[in-house]
């Protein structure tokens, strides 16, 4: 199936279902609305899996790795080996994402779409590799059109796979040194926001890396005029295979039925990307945190995605977004478990 046949599978929210959640919350011993954001995620939840009082979630962290020519550029304090050396730790279990993926209760897969080295065969890791690795974007485009949409349609399929296992809350993540150097090339273009706004430091870039990370951007946009109105040619030109697949996840879970926790910087230029090719996958988005990368505030601001936690993380790998998966499932026993004024007999708002 193209890309563009699959967009069209997306439904909308049901309307009648977030009235009649709305309703149940206000029925719940509680001054109405004082759940504030736990109970917007009861509501989208409640719509989304199509009832007031959906069952409890079963989820999965999805890691999509990728490499970056412009890593080249000297854009990273890390050098391109740890992508592969990190697709290895979260198998062995030993990753930031893994130590809290097992708190929120989520299993975890990696996803090789673009590691620049050849992986071994593991259990949770799939190989489904385009490239290795993205082309130096400051010289030419990162990626071809049918690199991008390949990676789009594997995250994709991976929704579908998940689905059948009985997957029902997502949380992609990222790994590919460099990758912020895209992140920022992406918002910075679809969002016309200034370079040195959007640029950050990354895994921690001393003066002279930003100085050059500046320049990479500001260069990568010059060179490959990406058109702001043509998400996939933004993508293609700046972006990153790991960063089509994450945005592939996320069209994926609004195909399948399923909210998807939006993580950092790197997670939610990949937001942008599924947002704008699919407007209809917003509705199954739940923002997560507020990274410390600088650029990330205009790229919820784009979204319209509201963060509920600002903790100052800039690790990504879905790490913010599997914190937020315990509170969508407390935000379900708030529907299932809390008692009505009716049921406890408690007295109702004076009019
Ligand atoms: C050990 C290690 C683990 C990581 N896990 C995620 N990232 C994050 O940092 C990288 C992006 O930052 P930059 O653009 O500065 O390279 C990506 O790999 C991202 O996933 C990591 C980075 C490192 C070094
Ligand atoms: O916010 C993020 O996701 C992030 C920030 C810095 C480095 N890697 C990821």
């Amino acid at each position: 199936m193209s890309l563009e046949q699959v967009i069209k599978q997306i439904k909308p929210l049901d309307q009648k279902i977030i009235e009649a959640t709305q309703a149940h919350l206000d029925s719940l011993t509680k001054p109405q609305g004082s759940l504030g954001m736990l109970e917007d995620i009861g509501k989208q939840v409640a719509a989304i899996y199509g009832s007031v009082k959906p069952p409890l979630t079963k989820k999965k962290v999805v890691i999509m790795a990728g490499d970056h020519g412009v890593a080249a550029e000297g854009v990273s304090a890390y050098p391109p080996e740890v992508t592969p050396q990190m697709v290895l730790n979260y198998m062995n279990g030993g990753a930031g994402i893994n130590v809290m993926a097992n708190h929120a209760g989520a299993s975890l897969i990696c996803v090789d779409v673009g590691v620049a080295v050849d992986l071994p065969d593991l259990p949770n890791l799939i190989r489904k590799k385009i490239a290795y690795g993205t082309k130096n974007m400051t010289q030419g485009p990162a990626m071809t059109r049918e690199e991008a949409e390949k990676a789009l349609l594997i995250g994709v399929e991976t929704v579908e796979q998940l689905s059948k296992e009985g997957i029902t809350l997502l949380a992609p993540g990222d790994m590919g040194i460099a990758n912020t150097t895209s992140s920022a090339a992406i918002i910075a273009a679809l969002g016309n926001v200034p370079v040195e706004q959007v640029v950050g430091r990354g895994t921690g870039i001393n003066d002279e890396r930003y100085k050059r990370k500046i320049e990479a951007v500001r260069k990568a946009l010059a060179v490959n005029k990406p058109d702001s109105n043509d998400s996939l040619d933004v993508l293609a030109k700046v972006g990153g295979l790991e960063i089509a697949g994450m945005a592939g996840l996320m069209i994926g879970a609004a195909v399948y039925g399923m909210p998807v926790v939006i993580d950092g910087f790197n997670a939610t230029a990949a937001a942008l990307i599924a947002g704008t090719l699919a407007p209809l996958s917003r509705a199954y988005m739940i923002g997560s945190h507020l990274s410390a990368e600088p650029g990330h505030k205009f790229m919820l601001e784009y979204l319209g995605i509201k963060p509920m936690l600002t903790m100052n993380l800039r690790l990504g790998e879905a790490t913010g977004a599997v914190l937020v998966m315990s509170m969508v499932d407390c935000a379900i026993k708030i529907l299932r478990e809390m008692a009505t004024f009716e049921d406890a007999g408690v007295s109702v708002a004076l009019t």
